[in-house]
């Protein structure tokens, strides 16, 4: 165990990056880190974590408004701990066959926030959506899940050998201290 305690937070409209940090959460768990998912709406206060995974639903380029805001309002104790972030996007099989680089938006927030890394997974579109656009394309037939769980499970496991190999780095300071 290496004692660490990581937030996995995610912006979800309709759940597909909420089931993807659901498991996350699962393998850095089973890699014995300490981990704990909640809707980034919910989350003012990162003293209680030592990293944080941050991802977002895409709509239109941009993360869904939940983690677009947490990256903004969150900056400061965000810059004080490894970050990684994950895009939940593509409806294709595209994000599994290659890897997908950030949108510009997104690129622009995973910088503001120095995250380590980002990895882009395919989505999934509900065949009951919320949102009216999503709904037209539901009803398209587009509605299928392109989340590949092996895929996220291999992330997750090298976010956790990241992170335990630097609780063991020689002269490293541990776990990062909130310090506002
Ligand atoms: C209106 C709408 C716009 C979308 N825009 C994008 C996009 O720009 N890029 C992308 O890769 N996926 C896009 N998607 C696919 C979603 O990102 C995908 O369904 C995602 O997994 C949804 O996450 P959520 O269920 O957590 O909200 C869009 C989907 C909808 C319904």
């Amino acid at each position: 165990m290496t004692g660490q305690r990581v937030l996995v937070a995610y912006g979800s409209l309709n759940g597909a990056t909420a089931g993807i940090a659901e498991e996350i959460a699962a393998i850095l768990e089973k890699d014995g880190l300490a981990a704990e998912v909640r809707s980034a709406a919910d989350v003012d206060d990162l003293s209680a974590y030592d990293a944080v995974v941050l991802g977002g639903g895409l709509y239109a380029g941009r993360w869904q408004h939940d983690a677009r805001r947490f990256a903004r309002r969150l900056k400061a104790p965000l810059r004080e701990r490894p970050v990684w972030c994950f895009s939940s996007g593509p409806l294709d099989a595209s994000a599994t066959q290659k890897e997908i680089p950030p949108t510009r938006a997104v690129r622009r927030a995973v910088s503001r926030i120095e995250a380590r890394g980002h990895t882009t997974f395919g989505g999934r579109l509900d065949p009951h959506p919320e949102g009216r656009l999503a709904r037209s394309m539901a009803k398209r037939g587009m509605a299928h899940d392109w989340r590949d769980f092996d895929q996220i499970r291999a992330w997750a496991h090298t976010v956790a050998t990241d992170l335990r190999r630097q609780s063991r780095a020689p002269g490293d300071a541990g776990p990062a201290v909130d310090k506002r």
